[in-house]
Order: C-alpha cells, then structure tokens, then sequence
C-alpha cells in the first residue's frame, strides 16, 4: 500500500493547556465536577485546541457522497438514484444537514465522490469523481488501490479547506445508498466480528433484508479474506469512497491537530481505520452520538467511548454529530464566562 501519510503518526494535545484548563474549572462557582462531562469536555477540547479558552464557534462540515455497487446485491431499502438526488437536496437547503448547518451558522460543503446519477452543478457541491460508484464488493475488490488513494486524498483536501478557513472543529457526514453495508463488512474486519453481530436495517430494511444483507456482507469477506488484515486494503476490498474520504479526512485532522466531531454508523467504521493505520488518532476523534443501528455500540466501545447524545439518531449526513455542536459550544462557554469562586466572592468548598 502506498498511503505512507496515512501512517504518520497523529499531532500530540497539549498536556499543559488541558492541565490549566482543569484548574480553572476548579475555581469555578460550582461544586468540583458538577458539570459533569461538560468539564471533560471543555478540559479536552482545551489540550487539543492548545489554548486555554477553547472554542466551538467556527465549525466546518463535509459531506462526502458516492454510490456503491453493492447495491444491486438488495441491501437497502432505497434505489441508489436517491445519493444524487439527496446531494442536490442538501445543496438546495432542504436536507437535515443543511437545516443544522444553517442553525449553527456551519460553514457546509458536498463533495461528489462519484455517483450513478449526476448531480447538478452547485457552489456548494464539490466534484472530485473517482467512478460512478464502487464496483460490487461480492464479486471482487470495491476500488482499485488507486481509487483509494484518490478518496482518500480527497478527505484529506477537505480538512486543508477546514483550516485554512480557520475551523474550531472538523464535521464529516456522508450520503452514499447501501453504505450500511460496507461500513458494517470493514467493521466486521476490523473488529473480526461476524455480519451477524453488526448487521441492521440501515435506511429500513425488514428482517427478512437484513438476513439477506448479513449473508451479502459473509460473502464479500469470504471472498476477500486474505486481505482484510490490513486496515486500508480492508478500506479498498469492502469499503466505499465516501468511506475512504472520511478516513482520510480524520487521519488529516489529526495529524494537522484539527478536533473532529465523528458522526454516526458510517462515520464510525471510517474511525476505526482511521484509528488502526495513524497512531494517536482516537485522542482527536470526539464521539457525538450513538445510532438506533444495532451494532453501532461494538464499534464505539472500540474506540473507548460513550457518547455525547444517544437520541436514536440514523440519518447520517454528519447530522448527529452536528447535533451535538450546541452541548460543545454549552461547554466552552460554561468553561470561559463561569466566575470564579475568588471574582464572585463566593466561600469555596473544603
Ligand atoms: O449514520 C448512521 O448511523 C446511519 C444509519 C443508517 C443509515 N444511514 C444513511 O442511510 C444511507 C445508507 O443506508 P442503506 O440502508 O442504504 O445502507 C446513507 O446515506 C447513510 O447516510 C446512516
Ligand atoms: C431520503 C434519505 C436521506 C438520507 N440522508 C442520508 N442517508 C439518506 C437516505 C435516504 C433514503
């Protein structure tokens, strides 16, 4: 594999602006911990911002979209036509990440990884094409290793962009119909899982599809067993470019030292490579919220962590995970206008 960057290890956060942080929310005209994980959160976000008032404010979103063709194996509930059409509807301003993203006052872009459908030209939509979608995983590899690359590569761009446009925080979403099935196939390599364990309904499969999906995904990694050791080759065998670019874009983050806001099912199997090929990756990977998709549990247990919000959330778009930027920005606030004990003249505890 010839992704060395990918392998670079991830930017340390600083121990020092996490450690005066925590002694400012000591002061602070509260009960020691009573804020709970707003505190760890504002601690966090301090060490990885490398400053001691950290901030949610600028938050820039991507969502990266492609087709897959493992879609003509019947594995969702809608036709792929419906990734084309969603991306020109998050363009418009009339999906669920566009309404967040306005809310928050997020800087939003698409980028157009390459669909079966075309997707209408648009400021907002970004087209980096690598094929009209993945190649159908049951009957060989998704993408060749170059293909890879290019998506990756893409994810990479978008957090350059993130940046340089001076971003407190790095959102990736994806739209991609039948994605469920290739996160879950990298996941169940990753974590060697069986499908079975992993495996859900995605867009609204019946039981009867999901069984039919779960035999999809046994198949795909019977056939591509010998390669499934290695975290990107796993990405190239069974993933997809959206995927891919997700990866890409959180391995970037955390090499640039730039936090993320990791989304939802999807997402989360593009962290855990993430977290497999760059060392020290999970330190940036703040975890937002918990999916109704059954085997999303397993796969942030291996990132170590609960989450932010548990809402039974499974759109994907980044839509979770911009749902939870409000509780982010609650925390830095709470963090840099709290008086302290001395400002207040307010007795402190024993
Ligand atoms: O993020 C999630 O947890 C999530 C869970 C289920 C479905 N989705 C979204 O639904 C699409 C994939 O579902 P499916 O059934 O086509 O595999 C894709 O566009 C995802 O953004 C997303
Ligand atoms: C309508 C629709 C919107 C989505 N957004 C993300 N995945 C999606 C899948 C469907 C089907």
């Amino acid at each position: 594999m010839t992704e060395d960057w990918l392998r670079a290890p991830a930017a340390l956060p600083d121990a020092d602006s996490a450690e005066l942080a925590a002694a400012h929310q000591g002061r602070l005209t509260k009960p020691a911990g009573a804020l709970g994980g707003l505190e760890t959160l504002a601690v966090r976000l301090a060490g990885l911002q490398r400053r001691s008032q950290p901030a949610a404010d600028r938050v820039w979103i991507t969502v990266f979209a492609a087709d897959h063709g493992v879609a003509a194996a019947g594995v969702s509930a809608f036709p792929q036509a419906v990734t084309a059409q969603m991306v020109a509807n998050m363009a418009a301003g009339g999906a669920a990440i566009s309404v967040l993203a306005q809310a928050l006052g997020a800087e939003l872009e698409l980028v157009n990884l390459g669909t079966v459908a075309e997707v209408p030209a648009h400021p907002r939509v970004r087209d980096a094409l690598i094929a009209p979608g993945t190649a159908d995983f049951t009957q060989g590899p998704a993408m060749a290793d170059a293909e890879l690359a290019e998506a990756l590569a893409a994810g990479a761009d978008a957090v350059a962009r993130a940046q340089a446009q001076g971003a407190d925080l790095f959102i990736g979403g994806e739209m991609g119909i039948g994605n469920t099935t290739a996160a879950t196939a990298v996941a169940c390599a990753l974590l060697d899982a069986r499908p079975a364990e992993l495996v859900g309904p995605g867009t609204g499969l019946d039981a009867a599809g999901v069984e039919r999906k779960a035999a999809v995904i046994e198949q795909a990694l019977a056939l591509h067993a010998g390669r499934l050791a290695d975290p990107a080759a796993a990405l190239a065998c069974v993933g997809g470019f959206e995927i891919a670019a997700l990866t890409g874009a959180y391995v970037a983050c955390a090499q640039r030292g730039l936090p993320v806001l990791v989304d939802g099912f999807i997402s989360t199997a593009a962290a855990l490579v993430a977290a497999r090929l760059c060392a020290g990756a999970e330190a940036w990977l703040l975890l937002s919220h918990r999916s109704a998709e059954p085997g999303h549990a397993a796969m942030l247990a291996a990132l170590g962590g609960p989450t932010l919000l548990d809402l039974g959330m499974r759109l994907g778009e980044g839509s979770g995970a911009a749902t939870a930027v409000p509780l982010l920005r609650l925390a830095c606030a709470l963090h840099n206008e709290m008086a302290t004990f001395a400002q207040a003249g307010v007795a402190a505890g024993r």
